[in-house]
């Protein structure tokens, strides 16, 4: 369908341990909240402005919509300003010469009206600080200012570059909040490149890990926690929803997600008890507090089901 956003780059790079190619050839749906994981290094911030035109790919073709931002065979390079996107990278970058308002005003641009500013000021409770410096402003502030900034000019492609890791875990959580709601009201497709697991399954609706500049996972974010632990096991924490009635798996709410997950044994579990999943080299177990022992995993089947619905 023309609305969605059709990425082909490709560009030559070279990590520490020698060349190697970002090749990347993705579909995405437009209104998707698309999650781009992977180990440093792996191509996630060069793949983001190669979108963003302050990158040129070697080969490629950049669609978003009827819009054609990239395309090397027949030499379109549209230069980034005229491109609709939305950028927010950890540092902020905020005008620091502007207020609060004025930073929104600039991102609007001329057709800016002070009702309008004030409704995004408002979504991300700075209204009341419209007339300050950002200078005055926590990091928490700062972001959501960001981050508002860059849905001002309601972009067809927000792209968010690890936004809100320089935050502490209380203020990730609330920013992480505002950018679900900002995202169900603007529906803007959004990239987020992320580290965090329990942020993408929060947040994301799919899941994209690259490595060594190549795509090598892409599903659900559920599924993607099997694969994406490493050596450290992940511990979740959820609540026991009861059994699905057409298969043996059990659904639990995850980060406020529900996954339906084959665990080793349920017995003595009941609706509404809290659990904590490990998900450990592809396995996941789950123990209820007041269990003495860890119960036995089974093959995590975390990847079968196709849905994980937003509650
Ligand atoms: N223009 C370029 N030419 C050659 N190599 C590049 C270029 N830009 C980036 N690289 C290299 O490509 C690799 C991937 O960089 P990139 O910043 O995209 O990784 P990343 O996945 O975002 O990592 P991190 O999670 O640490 O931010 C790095 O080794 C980097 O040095």
């Amino acid at each position: 369908m023309a609305e969605e956003i059709a990425l082909q780059v490709r560009m030559p790079l070279t990590g520490p341990a020698g060349p190697f190619a970002l090749d990347i050839d993705l579909k995405i749906a437009t209104g998707a909240l698309v999650a781009i994981a992977g180990p440093s290094g792996s191509g996630k911030t060069t793949l983001l402005r190669a979108i963003a035109g302050l990158a040129r790919p070697a080969e490629g073709r950049v669609r978003v919509g009827t819009a054609l931002w990239c395309d090397t065979a027949a030499r379109i390079h549209v230069p980034t300003r005229q491109r609709s996107i939305g950028l927010v990278f950890q540092d902020y970058a905020l005008f620091p010469n502007m207020t609060v308002r004025g930073n929104v005003d600039y991102a609007i641009g001329s057709r800016a009206r002070s009702d309008e500013v004030d409704e995004l000021l408002q979504l991300v409770e700075l209204d009341g600080l419209a007339d300050a410096m950002p200078d005055r402003l926590s990091g928490g502030q700062k972001q959501r200012l960001a981050l508002i900034r860059a849905l001002a000019r309601q972009p067809s492609l927000l792209m968010l570059d690890e936004p809100l890791s320089a935050l502490d875990p209380a203020m990730r959580r609330k920013l992480q909040d505002d950018l679900l709601r900002l995202h169900r009201r603007f529906g803007t497709t959004t990239l987020l490149v992320s580290h965090d697991p329990s942020e993408i399954l929060r947040l994301a609706d799919r899941v994209i890990r690259l490595e060594h500049g190549e795509v090598v996972f892409d599903g659900t974010p559920a599924a993607s926690l099997v694969g994406a632990v490493g050596e450290d096991p992940l511990l979740l924490t959820g609540i026991y929803l009861g059994a699905c009635d057409s298969s043996d798996a059990c659904a639990v709410l995850v980060e406020g997600r529900t996954l339906r997950l084959r665990l080793s044994e349920v017995s003595g579990l009941g609706v509404g008890d809290p659990v904590t999943l490990r998900i450990d080299d592809a396995v996941v177990q789950r123990h209820a507090p007041g269990h003495r022992d860890r119960l036995n995993g089974c093959p995590a089947s975390a990847a079968e089901s196709a849905e994980f619905p937003r509650i």
